[in-house]
């Protein structure tokens, strides 16, 4: 949970050439690439992709790109010379163009398939010939895979053009989307929760595309009105992108019987993640079941503790489908995601997330996703009861691995992770309970309440900082504030250590900046008309959280919602990432 510092790479990469000789494609060299496929990667209307884990893609390069930004942190930790991000092989490959890339690269890119469950129910509806064959990367194209020092990245283009899942859609993204992702992907990584990285971002000065979105200061709940936005190219990074959803898809043709190869191509994928995501932990020379058993604890264990972190942070991820739920354990797709400002346990950034996805509710949608996960693995095992119910005894388990990272995430919040007895795990409970209450009834500001706590503050006026006055107690102010004292005073008399040692804990768990809509709005807006400088501040602020930073950071980003921005469009809530 501590935030994890870049690590420099010792030796420096400067040019597109000394990146090409880390190449190393292990999804297109060791799974199935879709027979039906063109293999010049000239594939982009949308079509049926029957069988095979991949189909060969060219990118379509977006039209005379401009850079926008490239994550310093993440350039510094893969040993990348910053002056690569603006040079322009670099510009070129990333903002679409691999056809001069340098060999070994290769000249075509790959997107792959895959299904999609809401709450653990299968849905075909999404796709076009209502068959699920037409599902999946629709406008995400990778374009190399790369050993790194020693760790294996895949470079993924969102917004990199039209593959066959494209469903009729054009494959792009826009400048604002793309923002929104690209900053907020480098803020995660800060704050110490695992995600895709984001390497670079090109937007296009001439391209542009039409997206539903809001006007001015609209108060309705969907958009009102169509923009024509810039199209942009950001590149996110991960160990894979192989998502819960890749293994549904395989796993739904092995159980239907699709085809003869769908057993074999099941297997392929799963085998294929370990290598990828779970090399560390799964010894090569166990048997299949044994290596599917340590996988699942293994996710279970990365999928809880992922969301735990999310909730530490007040992050919401909005759309935690079995299709954006890496299988790797890291946050995937920044679409419909939000940071709370308001604590609000069903707090929902996008419209049509209802409570399924709500901020509180995402043990529960995990838990959703882990199930679908493992109903993918069981026809691997078959024939073979004794791991068939290991992988149960796992499965059912996870409610309360998932209260456990709960319970600990929440001793940390407090500064209690020190309780370890029965009675006072129990006490800590009671006043977490009475918190809830309180914070609701207030309402207080998440990230400031949290943060002026763990300053061990004498009385409660330091925490009254992160109260919205008025807004929505029943109860009279005096009451209220009586209330925080006891509660405030219990909460004291459980700390075991100095105020000092406790407050250094807790500021290493309560982030001081957290990437709130409103700040990243006029980013975007700006950045439309050509200004990145908001941009570049968003990016040193958001990659420091736990910070004190500057009085005027502190000014201008620690602060509560503005009222006017209550229920606005674009700003409190949103119904369309793209
Ligand atoms: N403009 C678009 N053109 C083609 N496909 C799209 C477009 N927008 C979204 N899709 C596809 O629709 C599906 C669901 O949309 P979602 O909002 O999750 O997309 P996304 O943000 O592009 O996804 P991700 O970050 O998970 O790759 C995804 O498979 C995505 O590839
Ligand atoms: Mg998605």
């Amino acid at each position: 949970m501590t935030n994890r510092l870049p690590q420099k790479a010792s030796s420096t990469i400067s040019m597109l050439q000394d990146l090409a000789k880390l190449a190393n494609y292990s999804l297109m060299d060791t799974l199935n690439c879709d027979p039906d496929a063109t293999k010049n990667g000239d594939d982009h209307a949308p079509r049926q992709v029957f069988t095979g884990h991949y189909v060969p893609v060219k990118p379509t390069p977006i039209i005379d790109p401009e850079y926008v930004a490239h994550s310093k942190n993440f350039f510094s930790e893969l040993g990348f010379a910053d002056s690569m991000a603006e040079s322009s092989d670099f510009v070129r490959m990333f903002s679409g163009d691999i056809s001069q890339v340098p060999e070994p690269m290769r000249k075509v890119g790959w997107a792959t398939g895959y299904a999609l469950s809401i709450y653990g129910t299968e849905y075909i509806q999404q796709c076009p010939f209502q068959t699920g064959n037409g599902y999946g990367d629709g406008r995400a194209v990778s374009v190399l895979e790369a050993v790194i020092n020693g760790r294996r990245w895949e470079m993924q283009l969102k917004g990199g053009g039209r593959a066959p899942y494209c469903r009729g859609a054009d494959g792009r993204a826009v400048l604002r989307s793309s923002i929104r992702e690209f900053l907020a992907q480098e803020h995660m990584h800060a704050l110490g929760v695992p995600t895709s990285r984001c390497l670079s971002l090109y937007v296009s000065k001439t391209e542009k595309v039409k997206r539903p979105w809001y006007s001015e200061g609209s108060r309705s709940e969907n958009p009102d009105m169509l923009v024509s936005e810039a199209v942009a190219i950001s590149t996110r990074v991960a160990p894979s992108f192989i998502r819960v959803g890749q293994l549904e898809l395989f796993a739904r043709r092995t159980r239907k019987n699709e085809h003869p190869k769908a057993l074999e191509e099941l297997e392929k994928i799963v085998l294929h993640l370990i290598d990828r995501e779970y090399a560390n932990v799964v010894n090569k020379q166990f048997t299949t079941p044994d290596k599917l058993i340590l996988l699942a604890r293994e996710f279970r264990s990365r999928l809880t503790s992922l969301v735990a972190n999310w909730i530490r942070v007040g992050f919401c991820q909005g759309n935690f489908n079995s299709d954006n739920c890496a299988v790797g354990g890291f946050t995937l797709d920044y679409g419909p995601f939000g940071f709370c400002d308001v604590f609000n346990p069903h707090y929902q950034p996008w419209t049509g997330g209802g409570y399924h996805f709500s901020f509180m509710n995402q043990p529960s949608a995990a838990q959703s996703n882990f199930d679908m996960f493992c109903s993918s693995l069981r026809p691997l095992l078959a024939s073979h009861q004794d791991y068939l119910l290991k992988l149960d005894e796992i499965q059912s388990g996870f409610s309360k691995v998932m209260e456990a990272q709960m319970e600990k995430m929440w001793a940390a919040k407090l500064g209690l992770s020190s309780l370890k007895t029965a009675s006072h795990k129990a006490l800590c409970s009671a006043l977490l309970s009475e918190l809830g209450t309180l914070m609701m009834q207030t309402p207080v500001d998440y990230t400031i309440f949290f943060r002026e706590l763990s300053s061990v503050p004498n009385d409660i006026g330091p925490l009254k900082k992160s109260f919205y006055n008025g807004a929505a107690h029943d109860t009279t102010p005096k009451e209220i504030d009586k209330r925080w004292a006891a509660w405030l005073a219990k909460w004291k008399t459980l700390l075991s250590s100095s105020s000092e040692e406790t407050s250094r804990q807790m500021k290493r768990v309560n982030p001081k900046y957290i990437l709130r809509e409103w700040f990243v709005v006029p980013a975007y807006q700006q950045a439309a008309v050509g200004n990145y400088s908001l941009i570049r501040e968003l990016q040193d602020v958001m990659t420091q959280p736990y910070e004190e930073q500057s009085k005027d950071v502190e000014d201008k980003y620690y602060r509560l919602k503005p009222p006017e921005f209550f229920e606005v469009g674009g700003l409190s809530h949103l119904s369309c990432s793209s």
